[in-house]
């Protein structure tokens, strides 16, 4: 499943490549107001902050909430108190797109992050053209090589990259590459199940001054209060706030 998004991503990153150019992407990138500062956004903190999702539809749950106007989304998830924006931006199973972050950048204040499959340059320089301050890299889809390449391009932009890890092998390749801000996803990639366990079993091996990131298997609050106990500086919630009230929900979250 990991490699059939990655590869769609990068297909259909090529459909776009062949409309709007690498050099035109670059330059847009390049001509961006900077980013904001994601790791300052979202570094430790006497509680714990929340990356709220604009989610529609998952390969694992199908189709989760029509959300017609993502910005407006987005602005509840700043009213109820995110730190930062999730957006994905996948088309084929997600059903998310570029515009949908263009939105939600033009309408909110907090740093948005371009969740999607991420193998090329160009989706990188896409993601800066479209005003994002973070972007994710899943450590299980990508080799050494093109991680550090794809880590390299995003910093130099400014960016803050998310690096997102499912074991204690994917969790020293991020921590090699210094990555400072590092999920681990309760939701194994290939075969969906999820494992709320895992965050808690590899976060004592992630260095203090890393920021951790607890993605994934969030329903009720005191999900959240297990993340934070065991270590989480920011928790990364989508279902739960696409499928209840986003302010509300969100504040219960925040109030463990
Ligand atoms: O959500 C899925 O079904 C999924 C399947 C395959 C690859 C990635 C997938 N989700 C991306 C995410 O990591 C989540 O959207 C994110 O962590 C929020 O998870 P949740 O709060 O459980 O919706």
């Amino acid at each position: 499943m990991l490699a059939e998004l990655t590869a769609g991503a990068a297909e259909d990153a090529l459909a776009r490549r062949e409309a709007v150019s690498l050099a035109t992407v670059e330059a847009d990138a390049l001509a961006a107001p900077p980013a904001l500062d994601a790791l300052a956004a979202l570094s430790r903190a006497d509680r714990v902050k929340i990356i709220a999702e604009v989610k529609r539809a998952s390969p694992s749950r199908g189709h989760l909430a029509e959300i017609t106007d993502p910005a407006a989304l987005a602005a509840d998830y700043e009213l109820g108190g995110a730190s930062a924006i999730s957006v994905l931006t996948e088309g084929r199973r997600f059903k998310g797109s570029l515009d949908d972050l263009r939105a939600v950048r033009a309408r909110v204040d907090l740093p948005v992050l371009r969740k999607d499959f991420i193998s090329q340059p160009y989706q990188v320089f896409e993601a800066r053209a479209a005003r994002a301050d973070l972007v994710l890299l899943i450590v299980a889809a990508l080799d050494d090589r093109t991680l550090a390449e794809l880590f390299a391009l995003s910093t130099e932009l400014g960016m803050t990259t998310l690096v997102e890890t499912h074991s204690g092998d994917e969790l020293s390749r991020a921590l090699d590459l210094g990555a400072r801000l590092v999920g681990v996803n309760a939701r194994d990639l290939s075969t969906f199940e999820l494992d709320k366990t895992l965050f808690a079993r590899l976060a004592p091996t992630i260095p203090d001054d890393v920021v951790k990131v607890a993605e994934s298997a969030v329903a009720v609050p005191a999900d959240v209060a297990a993340y934070r106990e065991a270590g989480a500086d920011v928790v990364l919630i989508g279902e739960a706030l696409v499928t209840n009230h986003p302010v509300s929900t969100l504040e219960s979250f925040l109030a463990v």
